[in-house]
């Protein structure tokens, strides 16, 4: 069983105002947070941006899947990198959660069993599915899901069959989207 991990680094945001996955959090890019977390699990790392952001990413031994069309949103990414990269799951993990470590990847990764397409997080029955796993089987509901025009994640999880983990921590899964997210005295190096 292979694992590949998917750093969603496409989006728009626009709530944040520039480029979020570049802010500068504890002396690197945002986005390298996920790409440490997934490198010391020695898990093959691929990320999902544009043609626009692609320049300004710098990293050696990662694979970049650029959308032709872009803010097409998250299950459009991960359902593209699996029509591109082969793989029996796909770790997908957002470009800006700051909090996400190599402990978090391993302990979901050990919850991966034979009879479900995909591993959900939760937190305070939050469900977390920008930090989890998806099969490849999950790829056809994916692509029907799309073409019914339904582009939430949720709507994928509806359809395919889902191992929810509760991890009774809401640190880990915290994610900006404006500015103002950044806890407090947490991001010293960008301002
Ligand atoms: N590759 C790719 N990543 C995306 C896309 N849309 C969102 N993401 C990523 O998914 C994660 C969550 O995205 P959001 O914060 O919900 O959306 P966003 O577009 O980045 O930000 P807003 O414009 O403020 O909603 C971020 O890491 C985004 O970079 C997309 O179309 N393609």
């Amino acid at each position: 069983m292979n694992i590949t991990g998917v750093i969603l680094a496409g989006g728009k945001s626009s709530r944040y105002g520039k480029p979020k996955m570049f802010e500068r959090f504890r002396g690197r890019p945002l986005y390298k947070v996920a790409v440490d977390a997934f490198e010391k699990n020695a898990l093959p790392v691929v990320i999902a941006t544009n043609e626009t952001l692609l320049s300004h990413f710098s990293d050696e031994n990662v694979t970049f899947i650029t959308e032709q069309t872009p803010h097409e949103g998250p299950l459009y990414a991960l359902t593209h990198v699996m029509e591109q990269v082969e793989s029996d799951w796909y770790f997908v993990v957002a470009a800006d959660m700051p909090f996400i470590d190599a402990a978090f990847i391993a302990t979901l990764c050990r919850q991966i069993t034979a009879n479900c397409d995909a591993v959900i997080p939760t937190s305070n029955d939050n469900w977390q599915p920008l930090a989890a796993l998806y099969h490849r089987r999950a790829l056809e509901q994916a692509k029907q899901a799309l073409f019914d025009n339904q582009r939430s994640m949720r709507a994928l999880l509806h359809q395919v069959r889902v191992s929810f983990v509760e991890m009774n921590d809401t640190t880990t899964f915290l994610n900006i989207n404006a500015v103002e997210d950044w806890p407090q005295g947490d991001k010293g190096d960008n301002k």
